[in-house]
């Protein structure tokens, strides 16, 4: 889904491929799930199960951060949290603003997680005049008319756009325009932006149309073997349809970071 004006290379300027940037936040997950039932250690075995990735690459990718486990005994959970929240840039706050208040801009604002994971709510700003000075989440809407001003005095860098789709290019401008350089874009469009922007695209009806694929498929196969064909050839896991994370490239039989890609896709 890159836009072509926010292409990036492959590897990061610290030499960590993006592929592994990607299966991160699915190791930091499971890590955090393991560090609040008070579990010391962990191998690469259990954790690549938890993360849902193989453990040749979960050792491989944890190479990079320049961990490598203690033999017999795993990696250390707590510091594993710490080593991979600093790469991700999560040891400090992120003030994110949300544009768009409506039913999905209101429950991303009333989601808890994001707090918990380094992401402060700095501002909700609408266009919507009736909404301006209305708490949603505890957090008063602001106007659209201070979108600017907002960005700046809050130093905002990651905006999420949750407008409709017709809105959402002219407001990625503006937050551009006013400093952001990272965008999450719920909106079901391309957003064009200039080198040095991220834009990240969640569009859960793609994950939908996804499943709905995999689902013909499983259909077309069980009503041959009813009929007695021959049984299809044995399903390869870049195949199966994995809990999360299937993107566009899995339905084309491609890999993302581990045999999938994320929800969340390059826009
Ligand atoms: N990515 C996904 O999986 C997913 C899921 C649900 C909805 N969506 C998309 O999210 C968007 C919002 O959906 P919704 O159901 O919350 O819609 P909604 O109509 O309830 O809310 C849209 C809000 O955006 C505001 N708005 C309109 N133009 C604006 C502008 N220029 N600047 C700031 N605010 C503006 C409106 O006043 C309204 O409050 C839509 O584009 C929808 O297609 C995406």
């Amino acid at each position: 889904m890159a836009t072509g004006r926010n292409h990036r290379p492959a590897t990061r300027s610290r030499g960590i491929p993006e592929a592994t940037v990607a299966r991160l936040p699915l190791y930091l997950r499971a890590l955090t799930a393991l560090s609040e039932r008070s579990v010391p250690t962990v191998s690469s075995e259990e954790l690549a199960a938890a993360a849902g990735v193989n453990s040749a690459k979960l050792r491989k990718d944890f190479s990079y951060l320049g961990s490598y486990g203690t033999r017999g005994v795993g990696y250390d959970v707590e510091y594993l949290v710490y080593q991979i929240s600093r790469e991700l840039g999560l040891t400090q706050d992120w003030p994110v603003v949300i544009v768009g208040i409506g039913n999905l801009g209101a429950a991303l604002a009333n989601y808890g997680g994001f707090a918990s994971r380094g992401f402060r709510v700095a501002a909700l700003i609408d266009a919507d005049p009736a909404m301006a000075g209305k708490p949603v989440a505890g957090i008063p809407v602001q106007h659209t008319d201070e979108l600017e001003k907002i960005i700046n005095d809050n130093g905002v860098s990651i905006g999420v756009i949750a407008t409709p789709a017709g809105a959402a290019q002219q407001v990625c401008d503006r937050l551009v325009a006013a400093g952001v350089t990272s965008i999450l874009n719920f909106a079901p469009t391309v957003l064009s932006v200039p080198d040095g922007v991220d834009v990240r695209k969640v569009d859960l009806s793609i994950e939908l149309q996804i499943l709905a694929f995999h689902e013909q498929r499983k259909a077309g196969e069980e009503s041959e073997a009813a009929a007695g064909a021959p049984a299809p050839a044995a399903t390869t896991p870049a195949a199966t349809v994995q809990t999360e994370n299937a993107g566009p490239d899995a339905a084309a039989g491609r890999k993302g970071p581990d045999g999938d890609m994320p929800a969340v896709m390059p826009a």
